[in-house]
């Protein structure tokens, strides 16, 4: 690969005799892996082989998926860079958690977070740039997960938002992207000398405004992808200088790990508590990663301040509720779901036509602009309420009253926008669609026929 001189200086210079193989890694080809998605039942039922489990995290693989695949259409895989899959192993993911992923498009790490969380507590993915943030939520959503708000917001509106509320934050820092040199010519051909000091203004900023969201006692992760020590040791260094409250958590190095490199900053010596996937040791395109601990008490819940009250009518147009019509119609489509699914008024919320599940416990976010404010569970269409995909994906088969199995043939022509043609000739309404044990779709059955109802952007042929 022809990589800029400047950079080839800077890493001779960095890296010393190391500097040769570093430099030669680019032109080695890539090594895929994926993740099985636990939130899923019965993960093993896969056409791929699980046969080589990646050591360093619980879920991932080594080996390649389709995106075109029903494995990958259902949400039961997620391909991940081998580095990569690394970063959110290292969110901890405790029961009721806060988390928030501030930069979180396309979703490689949120989708992991989310399916650790098995639906417990609140997973709030951020995306600044809107046509990235619509692809977070598309793949947010196939993963099931019940328990994710997308929002497309700058951090600092987030960060006035959201003061001290996030027990987990986790930073994919935008950044120089050297790690993305293999894949992505492009990243070369944006890449200059000043570019790394560039980005580590950017995630400086954007780091200020993730501090100002941590809870005391929280703990927050960095990443980037890409080896500039400006934008990995001495972003980590600055952070310990400028918030005294935060420590670094040690990370857990398996064989061709790196620790993170104290010289490449300011020689302070807990920076080797900070991980380095370099190219020529390690599987994947590299990364960098530092975990931190904020040092201050945690609030107990019992002296955390009260909640302001507020009048009914004021809560009522902060929050967009349902009406009356509209709860009935939910009410009676959710009789054939599972008891714990028929989602009460309290939890439901409605934008436009569209109905959401959104917990009460959760914040208000009526002021910021989102993408998915909640699990989306349908729209009204006028006198009917007609079920989303994304609820569907959110189902195992045994949550609602009528699955209809499909070949994988019948698979392929649904998600290609077609009708089916079935022998159960008595059945009617709407059936939850399952190939091969996996929920893929709803679809409303009549006469002989299932009724195409996959979303029109993401029909696809096999
Ligand atoms: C490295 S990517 C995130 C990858 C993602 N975490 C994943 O695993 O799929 C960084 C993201 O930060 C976003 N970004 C760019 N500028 C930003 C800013 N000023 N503040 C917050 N995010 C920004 C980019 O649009 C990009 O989607």
């Amino acid at each position: 690969m022809n990589l800029p001189q400047d950079f080839i200086n800077k890493y001779e210079k960095l890296l010393g005799t190391e500097a040769a193989d570093f430099l030669a890694s680019f032109d080695d080809p890539t090594q895929k892996g994926f993740r099985i998605n636990p939130l899923k039942n019965e993960p093993k039922q896969l056409e791929y082989s699980l046969n080589q489990p990646v050591a360093y995290t619980k879920t991932g693989y080594y080996g390649s998926v389709s995106g075109h695949s029903l494995e990958h259409q259902s949400g039961y895989v997620y391909s991940q860079d081998l580095s990569a899959m690394y970063v959110a192993e290292n969110v901890t993911v405790k029961p009721g958690a806060k988390i928030l992923d501030l930069c979180a498009a396309p979703g490689g790490k949120s989708t992991q977070v989310a399916s650790q969380m098995n639906n417990q507590g609140l997973l709030v993915s951020n995306e600044i740039n809107h046509g990235r943030a619509k692809i977070l939520a598309q793949n947010l959503e196939r993963i099931g997960a019940k328990n994710t708000i997308v929002l497309n917001e700058s951090p600092a509106k987030l960060a006035a938002a959201f003061p001290g509320y996030f027990d987990q934050i986790l930073v994919d820092a935008p950044c120089s992207g050297e790690g993305m040199f293999r894949k992505d010519h492009q990243a070369v051909a944006y890449w200059s000398k000043d570019y790394p000091d560039q980005c580590a203004k950017r995630q400086r900023e954007i780091l200020l405004s993730a501090y100002q969201m941590l809870a005391p006692g929280g703990s927050l992760l960095y990443s980037t992808c890409t080896f500039a020590p400006e934008e990995d040791e001495q972003i980590a260094a600055w952070l310990l200088e400028e918030f005294s409250t935060l420590k670094i958590v040690p990370i857990k190095t398996y064989p061709g790990m790196d620790h993170g490199r104290p010289e490449f900053a300011n020689g302070e010596g807990t920076l080797a508590g900070t991980v380095r996937l370099w190219p020529h040791h390690f599987q994947g395109d590299g990364h960098f990663i530092a975990k931190f601990m904020d040092t201050r008490q945690p609030v107990a819940a019992s002296e955390q301040a009260p909640k302001k009250k507020t009048k009914k009518k004021e809560r009522q147009k902060k929050q967009p509720v349902i009406s009356r019509e509209q709860l009935e119609l939910w009410q009676n489509f959710a009789a054939a779901l599972k008891p714990d699914l028929r989602f009460g008024r309290a939890d439901l919320r409605s934008y436009g036509d569209h109905l959401y599940y959104y917990d009460h416990s959760w914040p208000d976010i009526s002021r910021l602009k989102f993408m998915r404010p909640g699990l989306l569970l349908g729209e009204f269409k006028k006198k009917r309420f007609e079920p989303s995909y994304t609820l569907a994906l959110a189902l195992r088969p045994q949550d609602y009253a009528q699955t209809l199995s499909v070949t994988h043939a019948q698979w392929a022509q649904y998600v290609h926008g077609d009708v089916l043609q079935i022998a159960q000739k008595e059945s009617k309404g709407w059936a939850l669609l399952v190939c091969e044990g996996k929920p893929f779709a709803f679809g409303k059955i009549s006469g002989g026929s299932v009724k195409n109802f996959f979303p029109k952007g993401l029909r696809f042929s096999d």
